[in-house]
């Protein structure tokens, strides 16, 4: 049986709790702050009243508050982490720099950051784990088998975390909005809000689909609906050439300024 703790319970740690809940072999414990005790309770996991006692049970201890609640947190360990040093750290903070955490937490301890996202409840997550020098190969396999079970999952020089906690991370929201742009039109053109909403997320899951199970690339797969018709690519044309990536990216830029301001450092 392995233990894995959550040190808050808001929207990631649940999501990370129902996907490892399907695991039989994977013990969870949380600590939830008064506000979500009752929350925690819902999703049918141990839950306590502090962070040492989810240390003291764990043999992995995901770090899953606001950045800046982490020296409080530090501060609530201090004891256990002397006791117990072994204990695994995995932060899925977008902010904070294994540097910034070690001096933090102690420079002895194992720790990874896993930049995830909510997907990861319905084990359709991406991951993004960085490691340093004082992480060994055995360990590194281990918590990628473990992120693997909620999803994709990969690797990456530290410095390139804060590009996938934009895209990955956030990108739920920014797929959402997409989709609620879709549904729109549909409205504006006509359309019931079921109708719209039906296509919107039909066409999404489909396309995802599609281009997950084939080895189509976007452009081979945008070529083949193009390939039927001259109307498509009269719409095509005018989302590629205009300015869908410019705002995009103006999105994945504010959000990459916002993680800089809020770091811990
Ligand atoms: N929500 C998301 O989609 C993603 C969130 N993250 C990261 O996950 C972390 C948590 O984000 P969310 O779950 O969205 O936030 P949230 O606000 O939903 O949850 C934060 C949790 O920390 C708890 N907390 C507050 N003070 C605490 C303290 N002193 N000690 C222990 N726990 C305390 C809160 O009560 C709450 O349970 C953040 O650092 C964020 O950067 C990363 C990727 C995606
Ligand atoms: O909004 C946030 O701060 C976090 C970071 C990545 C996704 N959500």
């Amino acid at each position: 049986m392995l233990t894995i703790g959550f040190i808050g319970a808001g929207q990631m740690a649940q999501a990370m709790v129902k996907g490892w809940q399907k695991r039989e072999e994977i013990h969870q414990v949380v600590y939830a702050p008064t506000a979500e005790k009752q929350v925690a309770s819902e999703l049918g996991i141990q839950v306590v009243d502090t962070p040492a006692k989810v240390w003291e049970q764990a043999d992995m201890v995901v770090l899953a508050m606001k950045p800046q609640d982490l020296q409080t947190v530090a501060d609530e360990l201090r004891l256990v982490r002397m006791q117990k040093p072994e204990v695994i750290i995995v932060s899925v903070l977008a902010g904070g720099t294994l540097k910034e955490l070690h001096q933090v937490l102690g420079e002895r301890l194992v720790i990874a950051r896993a930049v995830s996202n909510i997907n990861v409840a319905l084990r359709y997550g991406y991951t993004g784990l960085a490691f340093d020098q004082y992480v060994d190969a055995s360990t590194r396999g281990a918590i990628a088998m473990l992120f693997l079970e909620l999803g994709k999952t990969d690797e990456y020089p530290e410095q390139k975390l804060s590009v996938v906690s934009a895209l990955a991370g956030s990108g739920p929201a920014f797929v959402a909005a997409f989709v609620k742009s879709y549904q729109a039109v549909g409205q504006q053109l006509g359309l019931t809000e079921d109708q719209a909403q039906v296509i919107a997320l039909q066409t999404l899951t489909g396309t995802g689909i599609n281009m997950t199970e084939t080895p189509l690339s976007a452009t081979q797969l945008a070529n083949l609906a193009i390939a039927a018709g001259v109307s498509t690519n009269a719409g095509y044309s005018y989302l590629t050439q205009g300015q869908l990536e410019e705002v995009l990216s103006g999105a994945v830029s504010a959000t990459m300024d916002k993680n800089e301001q809020g770091d811990i450092s």
